[in-house]
């Protein structure tokens, strides 16, 4: 992908590049003869100008697969350029959590590519998820943080189960209509996601058939593909002129979300009660009246589109865990055996129920292990250092937690999807240290209790209602999934009805607990 985008341009233009890539690379050589003495060079590919590295990457279909076979060949902290973009890959536990944890000041910042820009209203540091650390973005988390993790028993947690359960109750009720059919239920999963995380954020509820809604979910969904794959010009900014209309699209689309946002904050500005805040929505409005901030209302609104955002990848990753459990029967049957005893099948689980998931709780955290959602790119605010290896600022960071989560030192058979692993003897879930698919460190995910808890609900629910099946004769091939947040082919599965329920609204209610 990276190298089909350098169609042939004019041959002036392209002895330019090489010969500025050359004197650049030739200053780079010079810098490194002044390294302090105890710090190491770090080892790498040779990349070749312009290109840099991206030549081998381009490769792989799976870009993890050849950073994992270059490590290798490199070591755990190894260096390369993409276009012309320093980056290292780190691959073993202790550099991540030197990275993450220990040097988090050292590498808090964010990769600078166009498309964030295009996407966050021409600035990407609008964005909570890709902006550079600052101030404001700690003000921000600070804010953010105690709301996406609410307390055990709590209004939030209440506020949370509502949402997801009247949202499943409404998935139930369209997959019933095409039960029996191999589906592609990605649109289905996704307008479910999107109406839990509109009301938790917003207390926005959309009609499923709502033409304005579903193409926003449509847009959210383009939006995240574009954010969770490399492109050239990230590598090579200078490609932006062939690239103009790929941003253009790019920022008309966010526009159309950011319109429903600003609507969404005006109606709350209306009926503003700061004595009895609603929502995040609310929270931040009453935090930019106040003195002293320095958020404006522009920071709190593309923050929310990007929470809400959120969705989509929750939408993916539960797809890719349905796949996977339908290729596995025992793994079905063990889930819907628990689901059952929790519920005696008179009513859907909710989060009250969760002590007595646990099996179904290791299902979700074997799904993210098998999954294997890349961390965001951390980038270097210093000059600074990896495990002794000199890593001059403006760094980008890569973290192979493909290879970690398949690592044989950690995983008993780690190429086998088996649940029971995140289970104690005792049968408690245990989420070891060396697992931390939300990320760790001063920029963690802000997502992860509303994904944990979806997930939860939105496996036990859909598993204890129906037999989901696939076509394929075959177990998934787990090589094939990791690394790869959004499937890469379109999955298809056939959704049985096996339970029915008498009284529907009896069944999506907590009232039987
Ligand atoms: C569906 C599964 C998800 C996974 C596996 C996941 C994982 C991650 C990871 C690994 C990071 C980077 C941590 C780091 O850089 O150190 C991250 C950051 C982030 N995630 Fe998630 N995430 C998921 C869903 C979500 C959702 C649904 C939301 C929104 C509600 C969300 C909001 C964020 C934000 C805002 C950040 C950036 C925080 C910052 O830079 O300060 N994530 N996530």
């Amino acid at each position: 992908m990276i190298l089909s985008i350098l169609t042939p341009v004019s041959v002036v233009l392209w002895v330019g590049v090489l010969l500025l890539a050359v004197v650049v690379a030739a200053l780079s050589s010079r810098k490194k003869t002044h390294l302090s003495s105890n710090l190491q060079v770090l080892p790498g590919p040779h990349g070749l100008p312009v290109l840099g590295c991206s030549h081998i990457i381009g490769r792989y279909n799976n870009p993890w697969h050849g950073f994992s076979n270059l490590r290798k060949q490199y070591g755990d902290v190894f260096g390369l350029t993409l276009g012309s973009r320093k980056c290292v890959v780190v691959s073993s536990l202790s550099a991540m959590k030197q990275v993450l944890v220990s040097k988090s000041e050292d590498f808090a910042n964010r990769p600078d590519f166009l498309r964030f820009h295009a996407i966050f209203r021409g600035n990407r540091n609008y964005s909570i998820a890709l902006c550079d650390w600052s101030s404001k973005q700690k003000v921000r988390r600070e804010i953010v943080f105690p709301y996406m993790h609410p307390k055990c028993v709590s209004f939030g947690i209440d506020r949370m189960n509502t949402f997801i359960t009247r949202e499943l109750q409404e998935l139930v009720t369209t997959l019933l209509t095409v039960e029996n059919q191999l589906i592609e239920p990605r649109p289905f999963l996704l307008v479910c996601t999107a109406n839990i995380f509109y009301q938790y954020l917003c207390s926005k509820r959309f009609h499923t058939k709502d033409p304005t809604f579903q193409r926003i979910v449509r847009i959210y969904d383009v939006v995240f593909r574009e954010l969770f794959q490399g492109f050239a010009i990230d590598f090579m900014p200078w490609l932006k002129v062939f690239n103009e209309k790929r941003l253009k699209d790019l920022r008309d689309k966010a526009d159309e979300v950011t319109k429903l946002t600003e609507t969404i904050f005006d109606e709350h500005e209306k009926t503003l009660d700061e004595e009895n805040l609603r929502d995040l929505v609310d929270i931040f409005l009453k935090h930019i009246k106040g003195t002293g901030n320095n958020l404006s209302r522009e920071d709190a609104e593309v923050t929310v589109d990007d929470l809400c955002g959120g969705h989509s990848v929750l939408g993916n990753l539960w797809l890719w865990g349905l796949y996977l459990v339908a290729g596995y029967p025992e793994v079905k049957e063990r889930i819907r055996t628990e689901v059952s005893r929790a519920t005696e099948d008179r009513r859907h689980p909710c989060l009250q129920d969760k002590p007595a998931l646990p099996y179904t709780e290791a299902v979700t955290l074997e799904i993210l292990r098998v999954v294997a959602s890349p961390i965001i790119p951390h980038v270097a605010t210093k000059d600074t250092n990896i495990q002794g290896f000199h890593v001059p600022i403006n760094t980008m960071v890569m973290f192979n937690t493909f290879d970690l989560n398949m690592d044989a030192q950690y995983w008993e058979e780690p190429r086998r999807f088996k649940p029971e692993r995140f289970l104690t003897k005792e049968g408690r879930v245990l989420k070891p240290d060396y697992f931390f698919p939300f990320g760790t460190g001063k920029r963690t995910c802000l997502g992860d209790s509303l994904v944990k808890s979806t997930l939860l609900l939105g496996l036990g629910t859909l598993l204890q209602m129906f037999d989901v099946c696939t076509e394929e004769v075959n177990a998934p091939d787990l090589d094939s999934i990791s690394g790869l947040v959004v499937p890469q082919k379109e999955i298809k599965l056939i959704f049985k009805q096996r339970l029915n329920f008498t009284n529907k609204s009896e069944y999506f209610s907590c009232s039987a607990l």
